[in-house]
């Protein structure tokens, strides 16, 4: 099939660039594995999940949220925007569509996608001049390798299957990985009759989400060292100072690190109090998993009936797209630096790829509709 724009996922950044796109009057379709949009927050995400950012950092192009949305949108509050989102824009992806593979065609100037029906299970071929990597940061879960993972008796999960703890009731749970995911679903844990560990290796920030609403404004007046500089000064006489519980906090400050490293600080949702209070127990690193234990490397063994891996994910998009180089690094993120990683060679774009959340969403999703409308019209005059 010949298209003019093919978009690979119907996350918030496909669906983004698609309205960005058809408000300029560009037609473009939509391929995802998947049987519907926005399957992390509808399939992959636990449900006590909010946004950690205030709603104005969190919507789409050209659709605010409704007056009466509140300041911190709940899940199925935000899966409803999107409904409303895909219903305003008229967007139909085609969906379990598994893109395994696009290469660029030098001589017709064109990508070309191999795609896998999952219902009919036959390969379909797509060809377009613009192609949009729209598959997420997220797009697999990560779990590390561990001697003796493969062993290990009871249950194993990585945090997109997680959705509640009452789930584990009754039973001893290891959540290895302390970013906002790991932090999340220890507390959900405790919130139930579960005894929570959590495995805690390397510095983070632990901030609140006023904390970073507030910051999130004053970076639009202040430099970035005076507004981590604040953030700091705010979380520890929140939080005091916390390496007696195996938290210490980076060198750097946590908008720095968003902003130059895309590592996101934690948002507590109440955690520290329960680690303050010893209901949530800290371990260290983990140098080996046995049949129905953990050993730490400081040299402790406890028993455990169940693995959370919060250990977070991973971009594929350098599996299928064979000249990812155009664009992408090795590890499916992009090459060049923001603000200028949304954009490769022969016609190659990437939304949502930018460790920036939902603001980066947007940000790229317009960035890529007005460059692709630039090159079209110049096409146009030209010929
Ligand atoms: C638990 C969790 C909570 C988060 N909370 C926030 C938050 O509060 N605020 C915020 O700003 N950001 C948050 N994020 C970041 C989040 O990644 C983005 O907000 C948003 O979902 C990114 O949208 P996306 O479309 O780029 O990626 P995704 O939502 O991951 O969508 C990508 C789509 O591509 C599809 N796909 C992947 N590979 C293929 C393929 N080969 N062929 C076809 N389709 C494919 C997938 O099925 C998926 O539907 C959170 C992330 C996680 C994991
Ligand atoms: N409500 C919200 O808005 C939420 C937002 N998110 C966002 O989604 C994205 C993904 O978050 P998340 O899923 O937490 O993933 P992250 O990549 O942010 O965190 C992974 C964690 O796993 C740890 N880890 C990795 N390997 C190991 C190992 N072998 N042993 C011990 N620890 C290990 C990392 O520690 P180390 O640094 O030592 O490698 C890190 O603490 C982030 O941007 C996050 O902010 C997630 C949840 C909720
Ligand atoms: O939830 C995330 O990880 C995000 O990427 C959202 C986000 C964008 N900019 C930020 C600055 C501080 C904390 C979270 C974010």
């Amino acid at each position: 099939m010949e298209e003019v724009v093919v978009i690979v996922g119907a996350g918030p950044s496909g669906l983004a660039t698609f309205a960005c796109l058809k408000q300029l009057n560009i037609p473009s379709i939509i391929l995802e594995r998947e049987d519907c949009y926005a399957s992390l927050w509808k399939k992959r995400a636990y449900d006590r999940l909010k946004l950690h950012l205030a709603k104005k950092f969190c919507s789409l192009p050209h659709m605010p949220y409704p007056p009466n949305t509140p300041t911190f949108v709940p899940r199925v509050e935000f899966i409803k925007y999107i409904d409303s989102y895909v219903a305003r824009f008229d967007i139909n992806p085609k969906y379990n569509r598994l893109v395994e593979s696009s290469f660029y065609d030098n001589q017709q100037k064109k990508w070309k996608l191999d795609v896998k029906n999952l219902i009919t299970g036959t390969i379909e071929h797509y060809a377009s001049k613009f192609l949009i990597v729209a598959t997420g940061e997220n797009s697999l879960g990560f779990i590390p390798k561990i001697p003796g993972l493969e062993g290990f008796g009871g249950d194993i999960l990585h945090s997109s299957e997680f959705k509640s703890g009452k789930e584990f009731d009754g039973k001893k749970v290891l959540v290895v990985g302390c970013g906002n995911s790991g932090m999340e679903i220890a507390y959900d844990l405790s919130n139930h009759g579960t005894s929570t560990s959590i495995v805690i290796r390397s510095p983070f920030h632990i901030v609140n989400k006023e904390m970073i609403w507030l910051g999130m404004n004053l970076l639009s007046y202040f430099p970035l060292w005076l507004v981590d500089f604040i953030t700091l000064a705010l979380a520890r006489l929140t939080y005091g100072n916390l390496t007696k519980y195996g938290l210490h906090r980076p060198t750097r400050g946590p908008f720095e690190l968003k902003v130059k490293l895309g590592r996101s600080p934690v948002i507590d949702v109440g955690t520290v109090g329960r680690i303050k209070k010893g209901k949530i127990k800290v371990c260290p690193e983990i140098t080996k998993i046995g049949k129905n234990n953990v050993e730490f490397n400081n040299g402790e063994i406890q028993q455990f009936d169940s693995l959370v891996f919060a250990t977070g994910y991973q971009s594929t998009a350098n599996k299928w797209l064979k000249d990812y180089a155009f664009i992408l690094g090795g590890d499916g993120m992009p090459k060049n630096k923001f603000p200028s990683h949304w954009k490769g060679t022969n016609a190659v774009y990437c939304t949502g790829l930018s460790r920036r959340g939902l603001a980066g969403v947007s940000f790229d999703a317009q960035k890529v509709a007005d460059d692709i409308a630039l090159i079209l019209k110049s096409n146009k005059r030209e010929n």
